[in-house]
């Protein structure tokens, strides 16, 4: 909420479940105060009554547990379905025609359950993965070359897990493909840190999970559609045929803009690619088949 404050994206309404203190208007109020010294203009409130998001353009949805060192995502699936449900309700009572953009894990799952439960249109239910897991490999690649991160374009494929698919073919340092300035095996040591990037800052932590670089990537998200900026950027799309897959949410490039997700991007892929893509939609199919969404 304070990014986008600090960008000037719009009016911002924190919601949580009630509590017998007030942190969300306490966190509303603080992020407002901090307006003045850093000169943003923006309304920053916090509420529990969902009547106050009444017909909001954009809805970013980070409600639900984070996990524990030791669980994968996919642990949270049970709990955190019940909280989209409620969640997703809401927004298709007070904001039917806003944008969505699902953080909440397991993500891919979670964007799914939303998309069916407000039964908007798929162009405005939108997951968040892409961007910060591509932001993870351009951080260590930028590290291994000890050059600056705005010259490393990374690219990520493939569900919010473990087996997601960084393509290394895809990925460039100042315009050169990685493969011509690093050896294998440190881009094979980096596409694995950058699978397993979420589980690092969660044993740091040891309570809760990644916060500012997840942020980040829902506001550069957010941007893209509040101000139609037709960004290629990966994100988790519903898939009719896409990628040889049907009725999943992935993450794939897109192009977001002032009508969510556009379109979905086509790339070619290698053998060993769609092997490890497969791989990954079987992941995120196996949490699917868990959620009672997909049953009803
Ligand atoms: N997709 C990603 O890249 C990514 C990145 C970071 C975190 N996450 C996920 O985002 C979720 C939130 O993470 P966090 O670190 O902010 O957790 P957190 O515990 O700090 O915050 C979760 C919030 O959800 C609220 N909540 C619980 N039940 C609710 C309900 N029924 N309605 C509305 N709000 C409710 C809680 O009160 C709490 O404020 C987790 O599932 C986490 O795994 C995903
Ligand atoms: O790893 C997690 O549990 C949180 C999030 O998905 C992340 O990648 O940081």
């Amino acid at each position: 909420a304070l990014m986008l404050a600090q960008k000037e994206l719009g009016d911002i309404i924190l919601v949580d479940i009630p509590s017998q203190t007030n942190p969300t208007k306490g966190k509303a109020l603080d992020m407002l105060e901090a307006g003045p010294v850093q000169r943003f203009n923006a309304s920053i409130t916090g509420t529990s009554s969902y009547e106050d998001i009444q017909d909001a353009d954009l809805v970013l949805i980070t409600a639900g547990m984070p996990r524990k060192p030791g669980m994968s995502r996919d642990d949270l699936v049970a709990v955190n379905e019940k909280i989209m449900i409620e969640v997703s309700q809401n927004i298709k009572t007070y904001a039917p025609e806003s944008y969505i953009i699902v953080l909440s894990n397991p993500v891919d799952a979670m964007t799914f359950v939303c998309f069916k439960t407000t039964g908007f249109p798929k162009n405005r239910v939108i997951g968040q993965s892409g961007v910060l897991d591509t932001a993870r490999f351009n951080t260590f690649v930028a590290q291994e070359l000890g050059v600056s991160i705005e010259d490393i374009s990374g690219f990520v494929l493939g569900g919010h897990g473990d087996d997601m698919v960084p393509l290394v073919r895809y990925s460039y340092a100042g315009g050169i493909p990685l493969e011509k300035i690093l050896p294998p095996d440190r881009i094979e040591a980096i596409v694995e840190r950058t699978r397993k990037g979420g589980g690092e800052i969660v044993n740091l932590l040891g309570q809760g999970s990644a916060y500012y670089a997840p942020a980040a990537s829902m506001v550069e998200m957010a941007e893209a559609i509040l101000k139609d900026k037709k960004r290629i950027l990966p994100s988790i799309a519903y898939l009719e045929g896409e990628y040889g897959y049907s009725n999943i949410y992935l993450g794939v490039p897109t192009i977001l803009g002032g009508n969510g997700i556009e379109s979905v991007i086509e790339i070619p892929l290698t053998a060993d690619e769609k092997k490890a893509l497969d791989q990954s939609v079987k992941s995120v199919q196996n949490v699917m088949s868990i959620l009672e969404t997909a049953k009803a």
